[in-house]
């Protein structure tokens, strides 16, 4: 069996360091979103928020093309990410709209 080069095993494990600190950095994302389904549900705000939606892809767009990255890509992910939260916002709003209806009962 043909031993890894080296060159590919330097490259595979900054792969794998930077891929954890994406799993890190979108953990503590998820959590910050978490509070925020939680705040909103008891304001009364809805789940989206489409105007911060498009101020959030035109930053990010600009801030993928000074760094070398596809902004097309980098909208596509973020929309991903977004509609994800927006399904966690939604889940937190039905649950704290169950919960005040059992109260009343
Ligand atoms: O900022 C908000 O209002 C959020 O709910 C967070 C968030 C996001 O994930 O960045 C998610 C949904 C909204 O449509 C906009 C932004």
């Amino acid at each position: 069996m043909s031993e890894t080069h080296p060159e590919l095993l330097r490259l595979r494990q900054s792969i794998d360091n930077i891929d954890a600190a994406l799993i890190h950095l979108l953990a503590e994302r998820f959590k910050a979103t978490q509070s925020v389904g939680m705040l909103k549900a008891s304001i009364d705000l809805p789940p989206a928020d489409p105007a911060r939606e498009e101020r959030q892809i035109a930053r990010l767009r600009g801030l993928a093309h000074d760094a070398g990255l596809d902004p097309v890509f980098a909208e596509k992910f973020l929309n991903f990410v977004i509609a994800e939260v927006i399904h966690h916002h939604e889940q937190i709003a039905g649950r704290q709209a169950d919960s005040a209806e059992d109260a009343d009962a």
